[in-house]
């Protein structure tokens, strides 16, 4: 059953056309692996999927609804991984840990939290504070996070950076046997993740000139009576704003 959909998605991120009239889909158990160069919008795109920032167009639908008509809810489902590790330095791993637990409501939080250590091979570090971590124990704690609480989608923007191969192999069983329960699981990574038959979404595809897309624009607009433009075209002519 298809769940997560995205259509004619076009993301503007400051005066640049990011990509356009994207389109998304994932079912039950699937994984969706974002390629792209660098620049081509995977991190905006799953910050767009995350329901962190709105497409200028498009849609994203969680089961036919509209995330943007509830958030709060699409961020209970959820669990998003960016760039940053967000680990408070003053903390301790666990304590870290405890703070993102309570955040997410999770009953069993000692529990829980000794699983995601242990899933992870961090229980060794556990007291340590967050600002004695190299950057894989950091990632690795980061990744515990995921594991915290029930979730159905997963969004992780390039969780292996600063993994080792076994951090990496471990990756990819945990995400092996969410989705045998049903999660589903879209990233981005620039080296292989071992993940089964994922689906590939290549955003190079989606990108389009910034004039041709003004230009649909201008011809879209003629039938609206108020000036929606999100630049004057004079302005992006004079910059030759191109992706
Ligand atoms: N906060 C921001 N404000 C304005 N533009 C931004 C911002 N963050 C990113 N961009 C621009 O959006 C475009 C897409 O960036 P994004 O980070 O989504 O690409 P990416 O495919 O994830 O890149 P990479 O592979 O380098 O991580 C880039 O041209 C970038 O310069």
């Amino acid at each position: 059953m298809t769940v997560f959909t995205g259509s004619d998605l076009t993301c503007l991120r400051g005066e640049r056309l990011v990509f356009g009239n994207l389109a998304f889909s994932a079912s039950t158990g699937d994984a969706v692996m974002l390629r792209g160069r660098n620049g081509a919008g995977k991190s905006s795109l799953l910050r767009l999927m995350a329901g962190l920032t709105s497409p200028r167009r498009g849609n994203i639908r969680w089961q036919e609804h509209d995330i943007a008509d509830d958030r709060i809810a699409h961020r209970a489902r959820l669990q998003y991984l960016g760039h940053q590790d967000a680990i408070k330095p003053v903390l301790s791993v666990r304590d870290n840990l405890r703070l993102w637990a309570e955040l997410r409501g999770v009953s069993d939080i000692d529990g829980e939290i000794d699983q995601a250590l242990r899933a992870l091979d961090i229980h060794h570090l556990a007291h340590t504070a967050g600002r004695y971590l190299s950057s894989g124990q950091k990632r690795r704690t980061a990744l515990s996070r995921i594991l915290l609480g029930s979730s159905d989608l997963w969004l992780l923007d390039e969780p292996t950076v600063g993994l080792d191969r076994e951090s990496c192999a471990e990756l990819a069983r945990l995400i092996a046997s969410f989705r045998a329960k049903g999660g589903i699981v879209i990233y981005s990574t620039h080296i292989d993740l071992d993940v089964t038959s994922p689906t590939i979404l290549d955003l190079d595809q989606f990108a389009i000139p910034m004039m041709e897309w003004l230009a649909d624009q201008d011809d879209a607009d003629e039938t609206d009576t108020g000036d929606n433009h999100p630049f004057d075209i004079d302005q992006g002519k004079q910059t030759g704003a191109t992706i």
